[in-house]
């Protein structure tokens, strides 16, 4: 099976290295292509096996399954200069670009007069985060007028790079909210307690080795015990001790709302 990814920045690239380690395709299976030289060196460096280029017409003509992996407004045109040597009744098309829809990606797809017009395009809207680069992605799919094969497919594919769920269309918005971009938001709480460890008296680096290890650590947790957050909370509270104080003095500073408010903003 071949895939070809237009657009090999930071999604796009690292889609195609984590795929060229896991046992769905080999490197030479994939292609890539991007608008400068050095980003396709930078591919090249990550895999000499790669197939390379800025020829986006060639590089779609022999894929099973092509991934647009550029920025959402350059999505139409992406798909304008390729439409011509798609095959819709061969080929999945995949967009990852936040907030381009299936009912969009239709439209610039069959948006033509040829005879290919009849045959529905096979979309999946395929929202990953930026993990995907060690394989640790939380990646939402959402199918459109795909088959049950083809959607187990896609699922495989992106699970060997992550977590990967299938939801609805309508749900993708909140999706990207809560992963794609909530992974900046957990950055954000870790680059926050690595200052004030340094502030109660740390070395940054040592604060941030001592912050990330908790995260794991609180991470490990729930993902083992499968248990609530706030059930894990609790066995840390000890009545009138120290953690409850920090806790309260966090919400009373907005903490849960502010977490709350940046997703809804985010969407
Ligand atoms: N960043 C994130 O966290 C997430 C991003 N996304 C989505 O992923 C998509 C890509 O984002 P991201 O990887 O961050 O963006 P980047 O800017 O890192 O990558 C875009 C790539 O597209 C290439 N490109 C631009 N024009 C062309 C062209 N005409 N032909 C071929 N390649 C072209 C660029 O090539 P060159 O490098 O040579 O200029 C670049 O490598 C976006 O639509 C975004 O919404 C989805 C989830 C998370
Ligand atoms: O900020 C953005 O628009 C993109 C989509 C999700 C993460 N990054």
């Amino acid at each position: 099976m071949k895939i070809t990814i237009i657009g090999s920045g930071n999604m796009g690239g690292a889609i195609a290295k984590g795929l060229s380690q896991g046992s769905i395709f080999q490197a030479n299976d994939i292609t890539c292509t991007a608008q400068t030289d050095e980003t396709l060196e930078k591919m090249r460096h990550i895999n000499e096996a790669f197939n390379l280029t800025h020829d986006n017409i060639n590089a779609v003509r022999e894929a099973d399954i092509v991934v647009i992996a550029v920025k959402p407004w350059r999505v139409q045109s992406i798909i304008e200069e390729i439409r011509p040597a798609l095959q819709f009744d061969k080929q999945i098309i995949v967009s990852i670009a936040a907030g381009v829809t299936f009912e969009q990606l239709n439209g610039f797809l069959t948006k033509t007069t040829t005879s290919k017009a009849h045959v529905n395009p096979v979309i999946f809207r395929v929202m990953p985060n930026t993990a995907i680069e060690v394989k640790s992605s939380m990646t939402f799919i959402s199918a459109y007028n795909a088959s049950q094969e083809q959607i187990d497919l896609l699922i495989s594919i992106f699970n060997e790079l992550g977590n990967a769920i299938l939801i609805e269309e309508r749900l993708m918005e909140a999706g990207t909210a809560l992963a794609s971009s909530g992974i900046a938001f957990a950055l954000r709480y870790i680059r926050a307690a690595i200052e004030g460890g340094v502030e109660l008296g740390f070395y940054p680096k040592q604060a941030q080795e001592i912050v990330v290890h908790t995260v794991k650590g609180a991470i490990d947790l729930l993902l083992e015990n499968k248990s609530n957050p706030e059930a894990e909370i609790d066995k840390v509270t000890t009545p009138g001790g120290i953690t409850i104080k920090g806790l309260n003095e966090m919400e009373l500073s907005g903490f849960t709302s502010a977490v709350i408010r940046g997703l809804k903003a985010s969407r």
